[in-house]
């Protein structure tokens, strides 16, 4: 069934998700959910209402095998039972849709229509809408695999703005074998009034945009609520003195800001299973550079670490200022906080460097724990990158949980990784502090030398450590609770600072 509405010019109306990468999918009749409802003229909910095990599971009944036939009120995405709306054009934000009838708490409003694409079209396209200077940007995050694509071809669904008290909200129904995107109404809604729904928003770096929904409750901008977001933002008050705004441009909003800013500011929206997902230059070249240097993120001075400092202020519902802060955090840590991994190289020539000062025997052990470390930790980048949809899938949608055997597949390459480091720093510890007390050299020039290698090997076990447990926290904190491996091992020394028995160990004395 077409469902025609009229719309601006600059898309084309589409009533049906058109399959862009593939065909739709063919039902097969073995999956078809058949209700057991019955259809009574007495009563109006027989025939497929709220206690039909189809509605119960957001499943759409199919005719013909749906029990009540043409009575069934279980196809509504089918049918396009839409509410009557109304697009009209909002202060600062765009066109927004109206609700043109009474919209009973609960009802299908519309569905949320588009191109069909895949994940890995969605981040081109998002990638490329951001380079064409789209302002907004309208896919929805469908699955692990998939997206919906609403920016050329759409319903008019792709107008409903955001608020932070919405009144409606995005729900994911199975309509003949395809998970389709409804737009629902939380509560009664009166004609004449604007449709909104939390995009969910999540921030992943770049430029804030600045939420004008108008709530009493409004977090300020969109995606204030999401974990990126609040990590990267420090938000503090008017008689907070511990930073000056005089110097700091006040953008109140998008028409304000210079045109070259716009370009960052613009960060392109990625919506997402009702969440809406920022797409910036930053977030384009985490995906891009998947492998961040070493020396850039560890570089020993820390303002080499920084990102461009901006920032912006908004004012509160209650009226005082708020200062939001953004970027002035280590390039590491907006790495860790976009939710993107980054495969962090570290300096594994760590090993070869203390394997030198070791005994061949000693040094042979440890090259090949070393080379164990490296294959469990490429293993693990090579998973991540197949699952790298599901994973952020599953972070994002609440709703559905991560397949097990995925989750299997990353514990049990995760697991293999941390043995692997943890054999590896073990036999570090093992050899380098266990090591017997090595001879006091008699001549200066060999103590100079030996002071040199307890200095290094020192440094570089103590640094060894560091990076473990840094790299844990940088390489699992998005997904799985940090392993912490040198919280949880417990090393039999760990009541003697390391660096004391290094030092001790290897001929001089730790202050
Ligand atoms: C899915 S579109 C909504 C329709 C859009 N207003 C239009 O005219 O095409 C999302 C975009 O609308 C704007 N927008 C939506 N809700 C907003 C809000 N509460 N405050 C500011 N801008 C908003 C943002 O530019 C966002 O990228």
């Amino acid at each position: 069934m077409d469902c025609q509405m009229e719309g601006p010019a600059d898309y084309v109306h589409i009533s049906q998700n058109e399959f862009i990468h593939r065909k739709h999918k063919k039902q097969k009749e073995e999956d078809i959910a058949i209700c057991n409802c019955k259809f009574d003229v007495s009563d109006s909910e027989s025939s497929c209402g709220e206690q039909c095990l189809n509605v119960l599971t957001s499943t759409e009944c199919t005719t013909p095998y749906c029990p009540c036939g043409a009575y069934c009120n279980n196809q509504k995405f089918q049918r396009c039972q839409y509410a009557r709306t109304k697009l009209f054009k909002t202060d600062g934000r765009g066109f927004g849709l109206l609700a043109d009838e009474n919209i009973k708490a609960g009802q299908f409003i519309i569905e949320y229509c588009g191109e069909v694409i895949s994940w890995r079209e969605a981040k081109r396209r998002s990638q490329a809408y951001e380079k064409q200077g789209l302002k907004d940007a309208f896919i929805i995050y469908l699955n692990a695999a998939e997206s919906i694509d609403a920016t050329r071809n759409g319903s008019l669904a792709r107008f409903i703005n955001h608020s932070c008290q919405p009144n409606c909200e995005t729900r994911k129904w199975n309509v003949l074998g395809e998970i389709r995107v409804g737009i629902f109404a939380k509560l009664d809604i009166p004609s004449g009034s604007e449709l909104s729904y939390d995009y969910n928003f999540e921030w992943y770096g770049g430029a804030k945009v600045r939420c004008l929904c108008g709530a009493p409750s409004c977090s300020g901008f969109l995606g204030a609520k999401s974990r990126g977001f609040q990590e990267d933002t420090y938000l503090w008050d008017d008689d907070d003195d511990r930073y000056s705004i005089d110097k700091i441009p006040l953008y109140d909003s998008e028409e304000d800001i210079p045109s070259t800013m716009l370009q960052k500011a613009f960060d392109l929206s990625y919506l997402a299973n009702g969440q809406l997902v920022v797409f910036s230059e930053q977030m384009a070249n985490a995906i891009k550079d998947e492998m961040v240097d070493e020396k850039t993120l560890g570089s020993e001075d820390p303002q080499k670490d920084l990102c461009p400092t901006s920032a912006v202020t908004s004012r509160t519902a209650s009226g005082k200022n708020q200062l939001a802060v953004v970027g002035r955090i280590s390039k590491k840590k907006s790495m860790l906080i976009s939710g993107f991994k980054t495969k962090r190289t570290s300096n594994h020539n760590d090993a070869e460097m203390v394997a030198r000062l070791l005994a061949p025997v000693h040094a042979e052990e440890l090259l090949k724990k070393e080379e164990m470390r490296k294959e469990a930790a490429s293993q693990l980048d090579a998973l991540y990158n197949d699952i790298r949809p599901t994973i952020e899938e599953h972070e994002k949608d609440n709703q559905d949980s991560m397949a097990t055997v995925v989750a299997e597949k990353w514990i049990e390459a995760s697991c293999w990784k941390n043995k692997a480091e943890f054999n590896l720093y073990h036999s570090l510890i093992k050899h380098v502090a266990f090591s017997p007390r090595r001879p006091q050299q008699s001549k200066d020039v060999d103590n100079n030398e030996e002071k040199t290698s307890s200095r290094s090997a020192e440094m570089m076990l103590v640094g060894g450590l560091n990076h473990l447990s840094d790299h844990e926290v940088t390489t699992y904190g998005s997904m799985f609770n940090p392993v912490l491996l040198c919280s949880k091992y417990q090393f039999p020394t760990r009541s003697v600072p390391l660096t004391r028995i290094v030092a001790s160990r290897m001929g001089r004395s730790h202050g």
